[in-house]
């Protein structure tokens, strides 16, 4: 896919990987509406991307993708300033092992609403003009981060959801490609202040610590040229694509039918 002239969304879009995210689809031509729940951090970037890339290629818009009606009205607001929308990506996430209702509820049931959300303006079936849609997981959600056990948990949904709803976007004729993107350890704030978020787990904290330095750290850039490559390569449907410093590979899983 081109993405002169597409029109995105990116959920988490005011730090970290969510930023990098926006930039990247900036840098090739497309519209971005930023979603995120931090007023602060996402009217500061805007005002930046605005002078970077021009007034009208940018929207911030309030939300917090726990929230349905909040979601919807960002997606419906998108839809009308920009035309319609090619790419939807749901990033935002937490790590929290102490409120960890909160972790399952913004890590996988947000991205499950924003994936359905999108597809109510992205479907052919709808009338949309098809798409595509990228989910955030983690390499934890291909193996496991034992001090993390319900991020880890959140992941692995994100990337089952994802490589489900992807086979029934192409068996029902949705027009849409639906896959994840699973990064190794990215130096974010959500990596960075983590032993706190541990609970429980917080005896954990320097073993995680050692297994992050084993395996190394990735760039929030690095992970948003994936972002990219997912985007824009057509044949990527039901893909989970791994991320690591010195290795990229897309995942392959038992075939059970
Ligand atoms: N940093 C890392 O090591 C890794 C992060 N990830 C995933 O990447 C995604 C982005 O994480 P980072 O950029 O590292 O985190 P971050 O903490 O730097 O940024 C997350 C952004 O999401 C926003 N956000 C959080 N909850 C939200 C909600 N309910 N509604 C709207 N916005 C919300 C925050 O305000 C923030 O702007 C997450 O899904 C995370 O699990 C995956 C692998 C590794
Ligand atoms: C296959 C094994 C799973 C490996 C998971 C790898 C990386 C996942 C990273 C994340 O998704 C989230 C980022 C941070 C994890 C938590 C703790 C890091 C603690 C670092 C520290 O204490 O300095």
């Amino acid at each position: 896919m081109a993405l002169d002239g597409k029109v995105a969304v990116v959920t988490g879009a005011a730090m970290g990987i969510g930023k990098a995210m926006t930039e990247i689809l900036l840098q090739n031509g497309a519209k971005v509406a930023l979603l995120d729940f931090n007023e602060t951090a996402g009217k500061s970037l805007l005002e930046a991307l605005k002078k970077q890339y021009g007034q009208e290629k940018t929207l911030f818009l309030t939300c917090d993708i726990e929230s349905e009606e909040q979601t919807k009205a960002a997606l419906q607001t998108t839809r009308e300033t920009f035309g319609g929308i090619d790419i939807m990506c749901n990033n935002a996430g937490i790590l929290n092992e102490s409120t960890w209702e909160k972790t399952v509820s913004i890590n996988l049931m947000g991205v499950i609403r924003g994936t359905y959300l999108a597809l109510e303006h992205m479907s052919k079936l709808n009338g949309g003009q098809g798409g595509v849609i990228i989910n955030t997981a983690s390499m934890a959600g291909l193996g496991p981060l034992p001090s993390c056990p319900v991020y880890t948990a959140s992941k692995h949904g994100v990337v089952g959801f994802t490589r489900a709803i992807a086979a029934a976007s192409s068996a029902l004729g949705y027009g849409i490609r639906i896959n994840v993107l699973c990064p190794g350890f990215v130096q974010t704030d959500l990596f960075s202040n983590i032993p706190a978020r541990l609970g429980k787990f917080s005896l954990l904290a320097d073993a995680t610590k050692k297994m992050a330095e084993k395996m190394e750290t990735l760039s929030v850039s690095e992970v948003a040229e994936c972002l990219l490559e997912l985007v824009v390569d057509e044949m990527k449907n039901g893909e989970a694509f791994m991320v690591l410093p010195k290795s990229k590979k897309y995942m392959t899983f038992p075939v059970l039918l």
